[in-house]
C-alpha cells in the first residue's frame, strides 16, 4: 500500500477480527414494501459471499444499502465496524456491467486515475507517482497492453478488467461487484473472476452480486440466497439444496449437481414469473 493510502485509511483503523462487512437484524424496504428482512450476514477479509436470487429479491438494494445511499429500515450495516458514508475509499465498486460508449474520449488509464483521484482529499499524488500507481493497478488485472486506448473501444471483458483496477485503486477492504459477468462469454467470466478471486486472495473482502454461480462456484466462501420467501446464508452446499431453495421459494425447486456445476430448475406450477429461478437455470445452462 502506498504512504498516501495509507494515509486514507488511517483514521479507519479497525480492530483485528472485525469482519469488512457485518449486517444484523437489517431490514429494507420502500414505503409498505419490505424487500428484504432479519439479514445478518459477515464478510470477512479475504472472504468472497456471492449474493444471489431471482429479479427483485433486493440484491443491488444491498449493494445499494452497503454504498451508503438507501438507509435500512431497521438493524446495524457497519463496514469495517463503522456506518458506511457514500464515497468511503475503503469500498471499492464494480457497477454493472454496461459497454461504454466507443465516443467516450477516456483513455482505460484515465478510467483507472479516476479511481485514485475521486475520492482523494487533501493533496494529490505527484503526477509520477500517479502515474507509476495506475500502471501497477493496471497490471495487476492484466490490463497494461491497453493503458492507452479509448475505453469506449476494448471489448466488454477488457472494460471489466479495466472497472475493477478503477474500482480497487484505493486498496479498499471491500470490494463490491453488481453481476460483473453480465454479457461476457465463458471465457472472459473465467477472466474476470481470477482478477476479482487475485484480489480476495490479498485479503479484500467481496461481496459478488449474481445471477449464475457456476462461474463462481470455485472461489465462493458463502452464499447469500435472497428470495421471496425469506433467505439463506450459509456454504453453497448448505444453500444450494433442493430442500432450501423449495423453502426460499415456496414451491418445489430441483437443485441438481453435475460435473462440478450447479443447476437450478423450478417444477412447481404456481411460479410468480418475476421470482422463479428458470432465468438461473437458462444462465447457467448456456455457460
Ligand atoms: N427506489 C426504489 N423505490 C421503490 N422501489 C424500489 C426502488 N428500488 C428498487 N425497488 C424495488 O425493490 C425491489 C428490489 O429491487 P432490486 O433492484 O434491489 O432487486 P434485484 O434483486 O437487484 O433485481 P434484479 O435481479 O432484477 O436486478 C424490486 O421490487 C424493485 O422494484
Amino acid at each position: 500500500m502506498s504512504t498516501a493510502d495509507s494515509a486514507d485509511h488511517a483514521d479507519s483503523a479497525a480492530p483485528a477480527g472485525t469482519p469488512a462487512l457485518s449486517l444484523r437484524g437489517a431490514a429494507l424496504s420502500y414505503g409498505t414494501h419490505e424487500v428484504w428482512s432479519d439479514l445478518d450476514l459477515d464478510v470477512h477479509p479475504g472472504e468472497l459471499v456471492a449474493v444471489l436470487g431471482p429479479n427483485g429479491s433486493g440484491k443491488t438494494s444491498l449493494v445499494r444499502a452497503v454504498l451508503g445511499q438507501q438507509p435500512l429500515t431497521r438493524g446495524r450495516l457497519e463496514v469495517r465496524g463503522r456506518r458506511p458514508r457514500a464515497g468511503s475509499p475503503e469500498i471499492g465498486y464494480v457497477p454493472q456491467q454496461r459497454l461504454i460508449d466507443p465516443m467516450t474520449p477516456l483513455r482505460a488509464r484515465d478510467l483507472v486515475r479516476q479511481g485514485l483521484d475521486g475520492h482523494r482529499w487533501g493533496v494529490p499524488l505527484p503526477s509520477r507517482r500517479m502515474r507509476t500507481r495506475v500502471d501497477e493497478l493496471l497490471a495487476a488485472v492484466g490490463a497494461s497492453a491497453y493503458g492507452d486506448v479509448p475505453v469506449g473501444l476494448l471489448s466488454g471483458g477488457e472494460q471489466q478488467r479495466v472497472r475493477i483496477a478503477q474500482a480497487v485503486a484505493t486498496d479498499p477492504a471491500l470490494l463490491l461487484c453488481d453481476e460483473p459477468l453480465l454479457s461476457l462469454d465463458l471465457a472472459h467470466q473465467r477472466e474476470v473472476v481470477g482478477v476479482i478471486d487475485a484480489r480476495r486472495r490479498a485479503g479484500t473482502a467481496v461481496l459478488f452480486v449474481t445471477h449464475e454461480i457456476n462461474p463462481v462456484l470455485d472461489v465462493v466462501d458463502k452464499v447469500l440466497y435472497l428470495a421471496p420467501a425469506g433467505h439463506r446464508v450459509g456454504t453453497p452446499e448448505e444453500v444450494l439444496t433442493t430442500e432450501s431453495l423449495s423453502q426460499l421459494y415456496g414451491t418445489r425447486v430441483e437443485v441438481l449437481h453435475h460435473g462440478g456445476r450447479v443447476l437450478i430448475a423450478a417444477t412447481g406450477a404456481h411460479l410468480d414469473h418475476d421470482c422463479h429461478p428458470a432465468g438461473l437455470l437458462e444462465a447457467e445452462g448456456a455457460a
